[in-house]
């Protein structure tokens, strides 16, 4: 029998310990407001601000700990989640954790890569071959669905060697920049999947306390995340160029105007949503603009 976690009135997120994933997982909860005492094993944070701490795991850990009610929420590659829900599926036990938002960071794709030297056709050509990966069942799914019967080899890491040890003819892993196929000697010839890390919470909402926490925790996120790339842009100008000036800002939010230096001059304030370079300063400038600055949003609550 499962054992039945004890009821808690704080909010539990899982994130790696260690990894690609852990600085950027920590800094974001951080710009959140939460802050941690961590304990001397490294392994539980215990926060300060908030009742939310922190569980330091390997990332292969999370979904389970999420299904297991053991914590609440955790970052992850959506990778892990994916895979972790097509094995549980495959063997018919119901969903247990679902992506509750995207994070923009961690990202990569888990691509099928085959010897250089292969003149790709198709899928078709997998048939009676050998795959290694770390992701059986989002390969299984994925030969599948394209009607070919192919051997899984599964290798928990280094994957990329496989073929070149005799232990496999392709392999389906992550791949990133590409280095490590070409390093060794393999080309992507398919995408499977699209990740990258992810919040994961529970298939249905968390209540109580526990839910409130959540709600406020997302409301933080949701800025934040909204925000990430936007910076706020001031700057003066004679009222006249400000035809020429407002295309300029196509993502930009409508400006606060402020009259200064009597009804000709205007001081502007524009919340921009895309990259704000020095090629876009530099053109505002020509049209007309002066005392540019550009200032970093750290969150909003809309
Ligand atoms: N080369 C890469 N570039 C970008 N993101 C990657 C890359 N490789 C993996 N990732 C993403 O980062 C996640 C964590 O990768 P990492 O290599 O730290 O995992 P790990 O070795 O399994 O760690 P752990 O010790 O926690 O089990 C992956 O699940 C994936 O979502
Ligand atoms: O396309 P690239 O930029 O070369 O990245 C892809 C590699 O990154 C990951 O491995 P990682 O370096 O995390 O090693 P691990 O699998 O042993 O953890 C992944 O498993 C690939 O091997
Ligand atoms: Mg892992």
């Amino acid at each position: 029998m499962t054992p039945v976690p004890p009821a808690r009135d704080r909010l539990r997120i899982a994130i790696q310990k260690s990894g690609r994933l852990a600085d950027p997982a920590r800094a974001l909860l951080a710009s959140c407001g939460l802050s941690w005492r961590e304990s001397r094993d490294r392994l539980f944070c215990y926060g300060e601000t908030l009742p939310v701490d922190l569980l330091l795991v390997r990332d292969d850990d999370i979904p389970g700990l999420i299904a297991d009610g053991v914590c609440d929420l955790g970052v992850v590659g959506r990778n892990v989640l994916a895979e972790q829900g097509a094995d549980r599926a495959a063997n018919d036990r119901p969903a247990a954790f679902r992506e509750w938002r995207s994070l923009g960071f961690g990202s990569c794709r888990l691509a099928l890569a085959v010897p250089e030297g292969w003149a790709w056709q198709g899928p078709a050509q997998l048939a009676g071959m050998r795959i290694a990966t770390s992701y059986p069942a989002l390969l299984s799914r994925w030969l599948a669905e394209q009607g070919v019967a192919a051997e899984v080899v599964l290798l928990s890491g280094s994957v990329e060697i496989a073929p070149r040890l005799g232990q496999a003819d392709a392999v389906c892993d992550i791949v990133s920049s590409g280095a490590t196929l070409a390093a060794n000697q393999l080309k992507p010839v398919a995408t499977m999947f699209e990740s990258e890390a992810v919040l994961a919470g529970p298939v249905a909402e968390l209540d109580a306390v526990r839910g409130e926490l959540a709600a406020l925790l997302l409301r933080r996120l949701d800025g934040v995340l909204r925000m990430r790339h936007s910076k706020l842009l001031l700057f003066q100008a004679p009222r006249a160029v400000l035809p020429s000036l407002l295309p300029l800002l196509p993502d930009a939010e409508a400006p606060t105007v402020m009259q200064v230096d009597g009804a000709d001059e205007l001081a502007l304030q524009a919340l921009c949503h895309g990259a704000v370079t020095w090629q876009r300063l530099e053109e505002l400038k020509r049209a007309g603009a002066r005392g540019l600055m550009v200032l970093p949003v750290e969150g909003m609550l809309a």
